[in-house]
């Protein structure tokens, strides 16, 4: 995926997403005025629930975020101790929570009872103290017995440069690490601007519950890749196939696809060499042709389903995928010359890579009668096994 793609996906449409019910909140703001009352009391029972739904799944981000947005909710509807008027103190809350957002999408989700904890706690009254420290600076040195700045900077160097060089560094997080709870972080600082800029276009108690509802869906959402994606390879997990196999039709083949003396090449080339050809692996049979789609079946084995094919139709198309990967030349970077320093990697031996192919197998199975779709998947698997025996790299209907 280009870094164009990803900064779509984690930040455009996050972004544009809540911009969209941000919108409509507005447009559609006779209808909830009358739940006012009510859904200002929401917060209070929805942070509380996120965080702790959060931590349940180690995301300790989120559910420091939370309990920060319900400290600052309760403070902002009084509930808390005023040592100064929250209006006075308006610009210093923005700029520490949007160095504090910028911190959770640098730092990552670590177990909630951990030294990082009390890291991150420190980190937090860093980031506050910092964002008093630069207003109060640049109050000083803009003050009108020493006006060494003008006012313009004065605004710039207050506010815009330090939320800039935030943002800047909350959307190149979300696009390196692809995750849906760093898009949270995008859709936090974007909330947190909105009620900053526009603090009297919607109440705050709509916006975090708005935010709220968001780190759920995240959370789902993050959860389901969890149970049906597999690690490694990206693929669609077993769990996923066998849940697939439920809405499958009458009329269907399966692919088993299982990788040559994959044993040997893990004890010559190392585990870590393994895993990352099984990922290349997985790549090229997701460009199978013939609507077939891919699931890793476990260890070196994946699975192609094709919905509504017969197996003299997927058989080409799976002849096809073997020859792409028995074609393909891996290219082993010399371990060596990663440690190495830059004075002496011009030597040939630390040049010199190695390249490997590696060949599958793949049985083949339709369904046909009254088969279960397990029965037709061990048919296939009995393809592959002759498939095996007949010498691998070949595909066996
Ligand atoms: N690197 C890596 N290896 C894995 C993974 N899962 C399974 N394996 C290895 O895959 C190998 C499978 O070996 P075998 O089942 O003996 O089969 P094979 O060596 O491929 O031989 P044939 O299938 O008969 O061609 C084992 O060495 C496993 O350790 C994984 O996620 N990563």
């Amino acid at each position: 995926m280009s870094a164009l793609t990803r900064s779509f996906r984690y930040i455009f449409v996050p972004v544009m997403m809540t911009f969209i019910c941000i919108a409509a909140t507005q447009l559609f703001a006779y209808k909830w005025q009358l739940w006012l009352p009510t859904i200002n009391e929401l917060p209070y029972y929805l942070y509380p629930i996120v965080a702790v739904l959060a931590l349940q799944f180690n995301y300790a981000r989120l559910s420091f975020l939370s309990v920060l947005l319900l400290i600052y909710y309760l403070y902002e509807q009084g509930l808390l101790p005023e040592l100064t008027s929250i209006e006075d103190l308006r610009d210093h809350i923005f700029l520490s929570g949007t160095l504090v957002i910028a911190f959770f999408s640098i730092n990552k989700d670590r177990a909630i009872l951990s030294t990082h904890t009390i890291k991150t706690f420190v980190s937090i009254a860093f980031c506050v103290v910092l964002g008093f420290a630069w207003l109060f600076l640049i109050t000083q040195l803009s003050a009108p017995t020493t006006p060494e700045l003008p006012p313009a900077f004065n605004l710039l160097a207050a506010i815009y440069v330090p939320v800039g060089v935030s943002s800047i560094v909350v959307c190149i997080y979300a696009t390196w690490r692809k995750t849906a709870i760093d898009s949270m972080m995008v859709v936090t600082l974007f909330i947190w601007l909105f009620y900053y800029y526009y603090p009297s276009e919607l109440p705050l108690s709509i916006l975090l519950c708005m935010l709220a509802v968001t780190y759920l869906c995240a959370i789902l959402s993050e959860s389901y890749h969890l149970a049906y994606r597999d690690d490694l390879t990206g693929l669609s997990s077993r769990r996923a196939l066998n849940t697939m196999a439920l809405s499958l039709n009458s009329h269907y083949s399966v692919a088993m696809v299982d990788i040559d003396h994959f044993k040997s090449f893990n004890d010559t080339y190392g585990h870590d060499v393994g895993d990352q050809v099984l990922q290349l692996i997985a790549s090229k049979l997701t460009k199978v042709k013939g609507s077939g789609k891919v699931y890793r079946y476990g260890g070196e084995e994946f699975t192609i389903v094709f919905p509504n094919r017969d197996v003299e139709f997927v058989l080409p198309y799976l002849n096809e995928l073997r020859c792409i990967i028995r074609d393909y030349d891996i290219v082993l970077r010399n371990e060596h010359r990663k440690t190495s320093n830059k004075s002496s990697r011009n030597t040939q031996e630390d040049n010199l890579s190695t390249t490997v192919n590696v060949t599958i197998s793949i049985g083949v199975a339709e369904h046909h009668g009254q088969l279960t779709f397990a029965q037709t998947l061990k048919l296939a698997d009995k393809a592959l096994y002759i498939a095996k025996k007949n010498g691998r790299n070949r595909v066996f209907a």
